[in-house]
């Protein structure tokens, strides 16, 4: 099978997106691509057909399926091979685009027009933004794709191109910067929020990215689906977690900025050399991280998943919070004049889907090695926590207090979890996101 060619431009973007030292593929993977697919044996080293790389995904799956369907049934194979829109936030993002690329793009096109908020649409200004890909008359939704510099120009360009060719391409995060400012230049993804898109199969109609949707190319759909998940200041981290099935339980860590979360991750990780009052320097994390740690002597492994709490970064929390397998909401003791805050943005993050939820979930009251530091009982009751899961006596929830300064409550914390994560939990939380599929999740 011949391999697809991708357009040149659509080469160039991976290079302007991916940094200065990756300027040619033609017929390649971005480099990034491979943080996208857990299991690199499977990502071709050069432009394949999706058949041939799905071929292999089905052997893999059926054989895996039948050996741990009984054992984990918190799993989202997929049933009976139909495509599930509903696990695409979850866990099988990688495995959807691999065997259902166009509908799994699809899906991630809908998903970012309904859940994210509208962007500002300012239309480009013809005269200095001119459109190498006019709209169809057809799709009155449909805006021209962002226009992309093209190397190696002849001489004879236009002084206007050439301004933007000889600009030396941004390292990673600014590329990324820069793309989101393309996207939101060019798409208006407003008209197809929520209350006008019913389905999925609209949005589908709507297709506004015709010319990087190419059916049966992974290139083409990748750098698709890419453009969208490129707007997450770390797509990679999704993916990654979609690999950790059977890794070990995932903790969503989240809470305002300042919370401690960042060092409290430090301090799990590296709990052992790190002395009692001695805290590695942080900085405000921007996006997402992770870390594995290991707790007990049974070696049980949890991935802490942890979400910057600065205000632009928490539109975040409620796209990813649902991936993982407990939560930890992170609170400042000392900072009792966030306590409202805190407690209006975890309320928000949880919402109503908290009654479809079965997930273990703490608060934690951070800094209690602090000289007035609110009690724990305090802070339980500032965060309105009782409230919030009256009602919901299945879910395991609690308040504990903990210092990542020196380390008191933290092994409880650990304790808790590795008991409260249970497969029961799990599986009655996966059916309530089938439940909800559609709504706002
Ligand atoms: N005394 C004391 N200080 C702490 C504790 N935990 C964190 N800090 C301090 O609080 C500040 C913020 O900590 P971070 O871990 O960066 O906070 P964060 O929640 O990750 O913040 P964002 O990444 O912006 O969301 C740092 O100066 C830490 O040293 C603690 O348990 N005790
Ligand atoms: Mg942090």
């Amino acid at each position: 099978m011949s391999s697809p060619r991708i357009p040149r431009e659509h080469a160039f973007a991976y290079s302007a997106r991916a940094g200065p030292a990756t300027a040619t593929y033609i017929d390649d993977f971005p480099p990034w691509a491979p943080a996208l697919f857990p299991r690199p044996q499977l990502l071709p080293t050069d432009a394949v057909s999706i058949d041939a790389a799905s071929s292999l995904w089905i052997e893999e799956q059926q054989s895996y399926t039948e050996e741990h369907s009984e054992l984990d049934p918190h799993i989202p194979w997929l049933d009976d091979g139909v495509f599930d829109a509903g696990l695409l936030a979850t866990l099988a993002l990688d495995e959807q685009l691999l065997y259902w690329p166009e509908q799994a793009f699809a899906d991630i096109c809908w998903a970012a027009a309904v859940y994210e908020p509208p962007v500002v649409v300012q239309k480009p200004a013809p005269a200095t933004v001119p459109d190498p890909h006019p709209p169809l008359a057809d799709v009155t939704n449909r805006r021209s794709p962002p226009p992309l510099p093209i190397p190696e120009q002849d001489e004879e360009t236009d002084t206007e191109t050439e301004t933007i060719t000889s600009t030396p391409a941004p390292p990673y995060s600014r590329a990324v910067d820069e793309h989101n400012r393309l996207l939101a230049l060019n798409y208006d993804f407003a008209p197809l929020r929520r209350r006008d898109v019913e389905a999925k199969e609209d949005y589908m109609r709507i297709d506004p990215f015709p010319r990087y949707l190419q059916p049966n190319t992974a290139t083409s759909t990748l750098d698709a689906a890419a453009a969208l998940l490129m707007l997450q200041p770390t797509p990679q981290t999704h993916w990654q977690v979609s690999g950790s099935v059977g890794v070990g339980d995932a903790i969503v860590m989240l809470g305002l900025d300042d919370a401690g979360k960042t060092s409290l991750v430090n301090r799990l990780h590296r709990r052992a050399e790190l002395p009692s009052g001695v805290l590695p320097r942080t900085t405000p994390t921007v996006g997402s991280s992770m870390e594995t740690i290991v707790h007990s002597a049974a070696g049980h492994s949890i991935t802490v998943w942890e979400f910057g709490g600065q205000d632009k970064v928490r539109p975040l929390w409620r796209r990813y919070m649902w991936n993982g397998h407990a939560f930890a909401f992170v609170v400042d003791a000392s900072a009792p004049e966030r306590f409202a805050l805190a407690a209006e943005e975890l309320a928000h993050v949880c919402g109503e889907r908290a009654e479809y939820s079965a997930f273990p979930f703490l608060v934690l009251v951070n800094k209690v090695d602090l000289p007035g530091a609110a009690s724990v009982e305090e802070v339980r009751r500032a965060m309105g926590v009782d409230a919030l899961f009256e009602g919901h006596t299945e879910w395991p929830w609690g308040v504990m207090g903990v210092s990542a300064m020196t380390g008191e409550g933290l092994d409880e914390v650990l304790d808790w979890f590795v008991a409260s994560v249970s497969h029961k939990n799990i599986a009655e939380h996966n059916k309530g996101k089938k439940y909800i599929e559609g709504r706002a999740w």
